[in-house]
């Protein structure tokens, strides 16, 4: 018998910092310089075996345009954990990330792990943020950060794997769900949802 763990992680942050692009290269290991500015939310799994056990991203990526701000808590509701993006090369995007971290620690759910990804570190030569800027926050407010490129496939699965340990850290005494038969498996499989308290 197989395990399912469940995890929902909702990624967050200014337009054009490359959500779409982080959560592109992590399930499909494509990247698409022309790739369209989301519009509401687009969602996408990835399941990766982790020992005896099988772990299911469940991952809503939101349309960081500010048009669809009030959106966002329909997503990371219920996450979790948020994956909360900024542009190394813009000073900006880092206020913005700021402001999203207040939004959830205001309105998010109680224990949801956050994790800060400074995308585009390929464009290092451009950079406005210092990666120590970076790592005084995250500290400050106990989130895990780390560099990432979409681009150049750097530290993204790294991001999703620091998710996952932060998630266990906190729901270390698991409850589980009945069992359900999963179409078009053979084997029974044991799907634990792992939600925010
Ligand atoms: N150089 C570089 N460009 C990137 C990287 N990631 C994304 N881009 C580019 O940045 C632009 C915006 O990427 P998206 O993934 O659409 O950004 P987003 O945060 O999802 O934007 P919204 O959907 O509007 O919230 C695109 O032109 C991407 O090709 C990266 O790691 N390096």
């Amino acid at each position: 018998m197989m395990a399912i763990r469940e995890l929902k992680v909702c990624l967050l942050g200014d337009t054009g910092v490359g959500k779409s692009s982080i959560v592109c290269r992590f399930v499909q290991d494509h990247f698409d310089h022309n790739i369209s500015p989301t519009i509401g939310a687009s969602f996408m799994t990835k399941t990766v075996p982790c020992g005896n056990e099988l772990h299911k991203f469940l991952i809503w990526d939101t349309a960081g345009q500010e048009r669809f701000h009030s959106l966002a808590p329909m997503y990371y509701r219920g996450s979790a954990a948020a994956v909360i993006v900024y542009d190394i090369t813009k000073q900006d995007s880092f206020h913005t990330l700021k402001k999203w971290v207040k939004e959830l620690k205001e309105h998010g759910p109680e224990n949801i792990v956050m994790a800060i990804a400074g995308n585009k570190c390929d464009l290092s030569d451009i950079r406005e943020v210092p990666l120590k800027d970076a790592k005084e926050y995250a500290e400050s407010i106990g989130a895990v950060v780390v560099e990432t490129s979409a681009k150049n496939a750097i530290n993204i699965e790294e991001l999703f794997q620091g998710i996952k340990w932060g998630i266990a850290d906190l729901y270390a005494p698991q409850s589980s769900v009945p069992e359900t038969n999963v179409p078009g498996r053979k084997d029974t499989v044991k799907v634990v949802r792992v939600k925010a308290l």
